[in-house]
């Protein structure tokens, strides 16, 4: 085995199961390790959403079990400018950004990165995300996490291969069960904390209650394909495409019982479109476009391509070929017909096990 006793590794501890298990796994490999808290968001006096106390002391009960030392930093500030400016931009642009691309992008992999290696002296850094890596010709990909059910690629897409050579992601190799099963064995008090759902500074608040803090919101006509009003939304932003649920259309007699679902966002005139049945063809697209195109390896592929793409996390590999149309811009056509998809998300793709990179889906395209 090799020595790693000089190798120094900053853990990011999020005060979850997943980096608790990383920091273990490291020191049972060998390495100096350290731990690094960070604060991303400033709460209110009177928010009890945000666990980030609760987060912080756990991340501390475990530096203090595995004996080593926790850190703490505040990127609050360049959060807010880099990632939630961003996130409140999109929605009032009508699109449906990911902010956990983004700070992945901007404070894991910038911010933290940084301060890891420029004050804390760390020769790798290291996170709980559920990917692997693997070093070839001297270039490092990013690989899906062996746990199919678990794999934190389509999140990590905005890493180049620079990135990846500094980072270890201990989890990776493993199933979730494992992890879980390791911290108990450990007796880390994260053993059976739940895992995080949702955008981190929302929490377990209502959307809608949270963006309406932020962004105003303009009500105005729901309508059918055909142009008919059948109800009001009360803000365009509050809205996503493909989505049923809170729409409080129904009874309306002429249209029977079939659920609506949200087709389209008419950002010009304010005008939430749906449409009925949950395999309405308007649910559907051959293709998209997407810009700011990002390559782990930073080397564009000749093109066209023919890989594996996602346009949501957790959604099955969709077979496609993937064209230019400029420096930035791709053209992606599905080889079969897609449900829902929605700008602002990413587009992110593979060749078998590795993740090449992902760009920004600008709009659906339709035949
Ligand atoms: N506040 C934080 N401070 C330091 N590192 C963090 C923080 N939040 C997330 N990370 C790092 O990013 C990884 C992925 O974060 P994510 O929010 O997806 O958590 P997760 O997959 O539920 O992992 P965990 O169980 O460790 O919380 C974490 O495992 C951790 O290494």
């Amino acid at each position: 085995m090799s020595d790693n006793s000089r190798t120094k590794v900053i853990v990011g501890m999020s005060g979850g199961v997943d980096s608790s298990v990383s920091a273990y796994l490291l020191l049972q490999q060998g390495y100096q390790v350290e731990g690094l808290f960070m604060k991303n968001w400033e709460e209110d006096d009177t928010d009890e959403y945000c666990a980030a106390a609760q987060d912080l002391e756990d991340a501390q009960a475990v530096a203090d079990k595995l004996g080593i030392v926790l850190h703490t930093i505040n990127f609050a500030a360049e959060y807010w400018d880099n990632v939630f400016e961003y996130f409140l931009a999109e929605y009032k642009a009508g699109r449906t950004p990911n902010p956990d691309i983004m700070c992945n992008k901007e404070i894991k992999f910038k911010a933290f990165l940084e301060f890891a290696a420029e004050e804390l002296g760390a020769d790798y850094i290291a996170t709980g995300h559920y990917v692997r890596r693997r070093c070839v010709n001297g270039k490092w990909q990013l690989l899906r996490g062996l746990d199919g059910n678990k794999d934190q690629s389509y999140f990590l897409y905005t890493l180049s291969h620079e990135h990846v050579a500094q980072t270890l992601f201990p989890v990776g190799e493993l199933e979730k069960p494992e992890v879980r099963r390791i911290a108990e064995e450990q007796g880390l008090v994260t053993a059976d904390k739940k895992d995080s759902t949702g955008i981190c500074f929302i929490g377990e608040r209502k959307f809608k209650d949270f963006l309406s803090q932020y962004l105003p919101a303009q009500p105005g006509d729901i309508e059918t394909p055909e142009g008919q009003v059948i109800g009001r939304h009360e803000g365009l932003m509050y809205h996503t495409l493909g989505q049923r649920k809170g729409l409080h259309i129904g009874g309306l007699a002429e249209f029977g019982d079939e659920p609506w679902y949200v087709v389209e966002k008419d950002m010009q005139r304010n005008v939430l479109i749906v449409a009925q049945g949950s395999d309405h063809s308007l649910l559907y697209s051959d293709g998209l476009i997407a810009n700011q195109m990002h390559w782990v390896s930073r080397e564009k592929p000749a093109t066209p391509l023919r890989c594996a793409v996602k346009t949501r996390y957790r959604q099955e590999d969709i077979p496609c070929t993937l064209t230019y149309l400029n420096d930035d811009e791709i053209e992606v056509i599905f080889d079969q017909p897609q449900k829902a998809v929605t700008p602002g998300q990413s587009a992110v793709f593979y060749l078998g096990e590795e993740c090449l990179g992902g760009a920004i889906i600008g709009r659906y395209l339709r035949r």
